[in-house]
């Protein structure tokens, strides 16, 4: 993996309607990712925060049934900037979040860099809803189906260029909570998803062999997007939308552990802290935790 990381915060909580996850960068400074990593003898900058329109100061946009739109998009397109400006530098963009929506910037600015860009979505959730099928109006609920061109053009179009993957690039890793017209587009589109039934049959293991064999062979660079709501609310509740029967740390590390091993990914984001919900900065530490396996923390 290339060694030298830059960070990139995201307070951003537009696309939801839960206070407290614009918080989720500063909680996961605190929590000590800069040291973590420092003692890996990587190269660190911390580029500090995407700028987004602060939460208390705003009234609530509701553009048809989907919520901040504009506001959403106009962090994305920054943020969409940022990423692909440190590629190009050569180096690897470890974005902080905010919710989910900021996939949307992540992976505009990532996938710039190539045709064949592979996504592993480590989540509870598919987010591939569109304003269509969207229970919420949240667009943090959408990034995924934004990455793929469908859905609101405001936000397919960000950076200038759509799609920015392809469906047989994404691997979906925990998903739990799926809504009526987001299984449409996984079995529309042919989307592989490790559901926690394959997960439970399968193994942590197996499903990170099959995952990295698959995208090696498929795919030219990955982006590991991992919201901590893929985790189980019991280990990992500071975060807005948690689903029961998720996956645990030990298992998530040895995905990350994996990841690092088979040295496959191009950029990563962690998404969907929320210190408010949480309960002594925990999620955060455990990002923190998960960000060390994942850049090549080991015990021997
Ligand atoms: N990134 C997340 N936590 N997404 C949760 C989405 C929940 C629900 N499927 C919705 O679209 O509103
Ligand atoms: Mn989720
Ligand atoms: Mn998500």
């Amino acid at each position: 993996m290339n060694q030298s990381i830059s960070i990139i915060g995201v307070p951003m909580d537009l696309g939801q309607n839960r206070r407290g996850v614009d918080m989720g960068p500063s909680a996961i400074r605190y929590a000590g990712i800069i040291e973590r990593l420092e003692n890996l003898k990587i190269h660190i900058a911390d580029l500090d925060d995407v700028p987004v329109s602060r939460p208390d100061t705003r009234k609530e946009v509701k553009d048809g049934h989907l919520l901040n739109l504009q506001q959403v998009a106009d962090s994305n397109w920054k943020l969409a900037e940022m990423v692909d400006q440190e590629i190009t530098k050569n180096r690897f963009p470890l974005v902080l979040g905010g919710d989910h929506s900021i996939a949307i910037g992540s992976l505009a600015g990532a996938a710039k860099h190539n045709d064949n860009l592979g996504v592993i979505w480590y989540d509870a959730h598919g987010d591939l809803n569109t304003v269509d099928t969207s229970p919420s109006g949240n667009i943090h609920g959408m990034p995924l189906a934004v990455s793929l061109g469908i859905g609101e053009e405001k936000l397919t179009s960000i950076f200038g260029y759509t799609p920015k993957v392809k469906p047989e690039n994404i691997v979906i890793i925990g998903a739990r909570s799926l809504d009526p017209g987001e299984k449409e587009l996984i079995r529309d589109k042919g989307i592989t998803v490790y559901s926690m039934h394959e997960i439970d049959r399968l193994g942590m293991s197996q499903v990170m062999n099959n995952t990295i064999s698959y995208l090696r062979e498929q795919t030219d660079g990955v982006h590991l997007s991992l919201d901590l709501d893929g985790l189980d609310p019991e280990e990992a509740p500071g975060v807005g939308t948690p689903v029961i029967g998720g996956l645990t740390y030990r298992e998530s590390h040895l995905a990350m552990e994996m990841l690092a091993e088979a040295d496959i990914l191009t950029s990563a984001e962690f998404v969907e802290v929320n210190p408010i919900l949480d309960d002594q900065n925990k999620t955060a530490t455990m990002a923190v935790g998960l960000m060390g396996s994942l850049f090549g923390e080991k015990l021997k």
